[in-house]
């Protein structure tokens, strides 16, 4: 039996390193109507995000949402934008820095963090090619919403899976699903309500408000609607909220089907009419501040219940770069890098070749 010699580049040779790949939505490069179209012409052709069959969405996406909404959601965004750019990817941008240096504390001077947005850049094309151009051959996906929907974590998941299927020698993988009950996430929640508290005082109610899914998703068996549930059921235990102190809300309704109820401005209205003083608002199904915690809630939100009789309105920021935050991302990603310590393990370094092995190469 003859073998094949063995190819003269050493093809079984690889650094061994293990990466962290964080992934978020994704946002516009600039608050302007040009460049939130292309923006929300990938976001909304995702199937994952609207499932009306193409035939009937295409004509009614680029005939009348991609000619209306860039401009009024360009408005929207010009409100929150900062220095630095979209808060969304600014802050995205500091967790994947903060975690890689404190795991790098940690654990490993070798192990690599990134992050990649859904929709728009840095793509989870570009950043899953350059995590295994720099070595890593075991990458963890962690996308950033700590409830599941189909529609964010799922859309997500579903890239990463695209891309490796055009790889020939894909890393290995794992993946997050969520992290909606995990205790780190919900101390660190409960954490940054306190400390508000702690500078103001306690408000007479609290809302917690989650983005909305369509109300078809749920039926479908799409966990979202649970998860947030149960986010809500955990935050008020670990805050010792007597019942009737608090609830829950879906926003950012999107199209004209119906969504996950209640619906945050007819909550806020109701908490308004019946003369609520002051009304703290959080959105734990964020972990970065971004157009929908920003404008929809601390701007709009705001009026809508003042004008409906309510006296005071405080929203509650987001985790965004706080070192709680980031302490408990790092307690969530941990077990999953369990068995991938860096031992070298894929590199034949020290061993005779293949080939000779083989007796091949006499
Ligand atoms: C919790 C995570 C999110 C889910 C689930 C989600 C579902 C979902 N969203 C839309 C439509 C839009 N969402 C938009 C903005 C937006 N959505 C999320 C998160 C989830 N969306 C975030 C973090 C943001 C903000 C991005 C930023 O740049 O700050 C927008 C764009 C803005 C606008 O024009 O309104 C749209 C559109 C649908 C249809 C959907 C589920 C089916
Ligand atoms: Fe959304
Ligand atoms: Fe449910």
């Amino acid at each position: 039996m003859r073998y094949l010699p063995e190819p003269s580049f050493r093809h079984d040779a690889t650094t061994g390193r293990v990466g962290i790949l964080l992934i978020n939505l994704g946002t516009p490069q600039a608050p302007t109507a040009a460049a939130l179209r292309p923006y929300l012409r990938q976001f909304l052709s995702d199937p994952r995000v609207v499932e009306i069959p193409r035939l009937i969405w295409w004509p009614i996406l680029n005939g009348f949402i991609l000619t209306t909404r860039p401009a009024k959601s360009a408005a929207k965004y010009a409100q929150i934008w900062t220095k630095e750019g979209s808060p969304l990817a600014v802050y995205t941008q500091r967790q994947a820095k903060l975690l890689q240096g404190y795991l790098a504390e940690l654990a490993d001077q070798k192990l690599m963090v990134d992050y990649a947005m859904r929709y728009g850049s840095p793509s989870i094309e570009q950043k899953l090619q350059a995590m295994k151009a720099a070595g890593c051959d075991r990458i963890l996906i962690v996308p950033l919403y700590p409830q599941y929907a189909a529609s964010s974590s799922g859309s997500a998941l579903d890239e990463v899976y695209r891309v490796l299927s055009h790889m020939r020698n894909p890393p290995e993988i794992r993946t997050i699903k969520h992290f909606h009950d995990h205790p780190a996430y919900i101390n660190a929640l409960a954490g940054q309500i306190r400390n508000h508290w702690q500078q103001h005082r306690r408000p007479d109610h609290l809302l917690m408000s989650f983005h909305g899914v369509p109300r078809y998703t749920l039926d479908k068996g799409d966990p979202y609607h649970c998860e947030c549930h149960k986010t809500a059921r955990l935050l008020a235990e670990a805050l010792a909220l007597p019942k009737g102190s608090w609830s829950l809300a879906f926003q950012s309704r999107f199209g004209r089907a119906e969504w996950l109820k209640p619906y945050v401005v007819d909550v806020l209205g109701d908490l308004g009419r019946k003369g609520t003083g002051t009304l703290d608002v959080v959105c734990p199904g964020f972990v970065s501040d971004c157009l929908e915690t920003l404008e929809e809630i601390a701007l709009e939100a705001s009026k809508t219940f003042t004008e409906a009789g309510g006296k005071q309105f405080r929203y509650i920021p987001a985790l965004n770069d706080q070192p709680n935050w980031i302490r408990a991302l790092a307690q969530i990603v941990q077990p999953h890098l369990a068995g991938w310590e860096n031992t070298g393990g894929t590199t034949d370094a020290g061993r005779p070749s293949r080939a000779k092995a083989l007796g091949a190469s006499q």
